[in-house]
């Protein structure tokens, strides 16, 4: 059975990581109520901006609901404005940025932005076989620290900065990139993501 895997659709690239997840054999649902929430296996956490995103979560009161299923175990998968919102602490947020405590781990939002807005990567992703992935990166964050249990599964550095900067994690049933598989037509994180739900279910 294809696992319904939804995409919270607030604002953000809905459209692609639908069209992706379709491919990697999931059905897709966006998911704006409470009531669409409660009838996914898993939902993805699109790339967009994460300060209005955590504000639209509160107004259409999936805040607490998400969280609830989120502690609960639920497969969930952040990109970008999503690692941000699934993380513990965030760094250069904004005052009244809301989290959803998935990820045992600080990020700092914009963080590559200080060298470069935009940039794409050749990543070595843990788990994800057939050679290196093509990432975009936009306003992306990165991890900066990460709890034990955290797996790191992908490093990159920029040029002006020779650091290793975490931008792929995983804690149990939650995944988070700083960077937008849905964006390059590569869906093996997408497809990785659906066997994480598949284990769940
Ligand atoms: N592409 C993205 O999702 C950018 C994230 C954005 N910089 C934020 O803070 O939410």
């Amino acid at each position: 059975m294809e696992p319904v895997i939804g995409i919270l659709a607030l604002q953000g690239d809905v459209r692609e990581h639908a069209a992706i997840l379709e491919r990697a054999r999931a059905r897709a649902r966006p998911v704006r109520r409470p009531a669409e929430l409660a009838e996914v296996d898993g939902l993805v956490l699109p790339g967009g901006e994460s300060t209005t995103m955590s504000r639209l979560l509160e107004t259409f009161e999936l805040l607490e609901p998400l969280r609830e299923r989120i502690a609960g175990g639920m497969p969930t998968y952040g990109s970008c404005a999503g690692m941000i919102l699934l993380a513990r602490e965030v760094l250069d947020g904004r005052p009244d940025q809301r989290q959803l405590d998935g990820l045992d781990v600080v990020v700092r939002r914009n963080a590559f932005g200080r060298q470069v807005d935009s940039f794409e990567a050749e990543l070595d992703f843990a788990g994800i076989e057939g050679g290196p992935l093509h990432a975009v990166f936009i306003r992306a964050p990165w991890v900066e620290k990460a709890a034990d249990g955290v797996e790191i599964l992908a490093q990159t550095a920029v040029t002006g900065d020779e650091t290793a900067r975490i931008v792929a994690i995983r804690q149990g049933p939650v995944l988070a990139t700083a960077f937008h598989p849905e964006l390059t037509g590569d869906e093996r994180v997408h497809r990785f993501f659906v066997r994480m739900v598949h284990r769940t279910t």
